[in-house]
């Protein structure tokens, strides 16, 4: 039998990266896992969403009708406790700039200057939708707690990775193996959830 075709719809390469990994890892047979560069360009909405879930949908409906394939994508983002949240849905361009990760981590950093470490509290959250042409959608949510550190530290992952020291844990996310970080984090927790989903895709 053909293997069915899943578009993962995401411009971040290291995010696209995690969301592939994840999803190999729960070993969903059958199905081929096709990049937003393996199928012609269409035109991608700004992620002006309220929340994580409504961009997350917007960006796998987007993907489905442009290319007649299931989609499924990620929308996430820090929300940390003694910013009210923020930066949320606007985390990938907090400091004006989308997807400079240097410069919104120093960003964050400075605003939270004065904040001592017991009011350092944050969560990643990332919510991941699956768009079924002419089907279903569906829109989960995962989430991560931890700290917001003093200093960045580490070289792996991405984003705030390295200022994001997750509850349990001395190590920043950005010094967890990928394994580690897959594991844990709020995108593994959110795919895990689509498994179903997914599996029933395959079959
Ligand atoms: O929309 P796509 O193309 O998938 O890529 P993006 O980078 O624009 O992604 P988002 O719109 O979902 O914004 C998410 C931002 O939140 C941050 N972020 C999300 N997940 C993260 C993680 O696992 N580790 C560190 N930072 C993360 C990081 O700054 C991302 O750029
Ligand atoms: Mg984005």
């Amino acid at each position: 039998m053909a293997e069915t075709r899943l578009l993962v719809a995401s411009r971040n390469a290291k995010k696209l990266r995690e969301l592939r990994r994840v999803l190999d890892t729960a070993g969903i047979s059958g199905i081929e896992l096709v990049g937003l560069n393996e199928v012609p360009e269409f035109p991608e909405a700004p992620e002006t969403g309220a929340t994580f879930e409504e961009n997350a949908l917007a960006k796998a409906r987007d993907g489905a009708a442009a290319t007649g394939l299931p989609c499924v994508a990620d929308d996430s983002g820090l929300e940390v406790d003694a910013l009210n949240g923020m930066p949320g849905v606007l985390s990938a361009r907090w400091s004006g700039v989308h997807g400079q990760d240097d410069a919104n981590t120093a960003l964050l950093l400075a605003q939270l200057g004065d904040v001592p470490d017991e009011r350092r509290g944050a969560g990643f959250v990332s919510a991941c939708a699956l768009a079924i042409p002419g089907g279903t959608e569906s829109v989960v949510r995962g989430e991560w707690r931890g700290s917001v550190a003093r200093s960045p530290l580490g070289e792996n992952g991405f984003g705030y990775d390295p200022v994001f020291v997750p509850e349990g844990e001395r190590r920043s996310a950005a010094e967890l193996s990928p394994e580690e970080k897959d594991a844990a984090s709020h995108r593994g927790r959110a795919l895990g959830l689509l498994i179903p989903a997914l599996r029933a895709l395959s079959s």
